[in-house]
């Protein structure tokens, strides 16, 4: 009906109404292009083609678009450059701790865990006797030249210990009873118990706090003759 009053229009009403119709299709066309362009260019920077739909997804998907942009931002000013850095930091590293491996490889074992031989002797034996002492075990064995003696928690073996310690000192670690419990086995037994010394080391023990002969301290003050003693009380 429209279109039949349309062409009922006399001639120069029709042209208006052409020219406004082309306008309107040049403008229709024109927001067409726009969009297109606009598409293109978000498909370019993103890579992914925009969802179509509502305003609020509108305005999410431009959330999104920043969010990416800012992450593809961020990838290109800090990533790269760090990551480059980061790549030769990382090399760095690894070339160091080669090397550091390399050298480490290279030390002798025994250098990272013991002194060296020289200093093991000489905390075995004096500067006096080093280099006198075999590993056959040179020297003689002699009755110990000192004993210590002291009552029960006295303290006897600590003094023992401590006093070994010098290298010149050699003691027997156990208590060999002699004067009590093995006195009837005789000197040559009690002399075999000691270790070897060479000339100018002193052998010593620590008897026990306790002796279960009543004759033990006579015996031991028979033999005090040629040995000290130490009495701790
Ligand atoms: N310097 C020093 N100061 C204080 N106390 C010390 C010291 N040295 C040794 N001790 C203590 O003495 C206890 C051991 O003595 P003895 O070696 O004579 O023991 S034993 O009687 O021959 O079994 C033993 O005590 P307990 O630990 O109570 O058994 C040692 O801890």
């Amino acid at each position: 009906m429209a279109f039949s009053r349309i062409t009922k229009l006399d001639p120069p009403s029709r042209g208006i109404f052409r020219k406004a119709v082309v306008m309107l299709c040049s403008l229709l066309a024109s927001f067409f292009l726009l969009h297109l362009l606009t598409e293109s260019c978000t498909t370019t920077t993103t890579g992914n083609s925009p969802p179509r739909g509502s305003s609020s997804r509108t305005a999410g998907l431009f959330e999104d678009l920043s969010s990416l942009r800012t992450k593809r931002l961020v990838y290109e000013w800090t990533g790269g450059s760090e990551l480059n850095r980061y790549g030769t930091a990382a090399r760095t590293s690894q070339v160091l701790a080669d090397e550091r491996a390399t050298q480490d490889s290279e030390l002798p074992e025994e250098a990272l865990v013991l002194p060296p031989p020289d200093l093991v002797v000489s905390r075995r034996v004096s500067p006096r006797f080093a280099g006198k002492v075999s590993p056959l075990g040179e020297g003689s064995k002699k009755l110990p030249q000192a004993l210590i003696i002291g009552v029960k928690k006295g303290g006897t073996r600590a003094l023992l210990e401590f006093l070994r310690v010098h290298p010149d000192i050699r003691a027997v670690g156990a208590e060999p009873h002699f004067f009590d419990r093995n006195y009837h086995n005789g000197l040559e037994w009690y002399r075999e118990l000691m270790p070897k010394t060479l000339e100018g080391q002193i052998t010593m023990e620590k008897t026990p706090s306790y002796f279960v002969t009543r004759e033990a301290p006579a015996r031991i003050s028979a033999m005090s003759r040629n040995t000290k003693l130490i009495v701790v009380v």
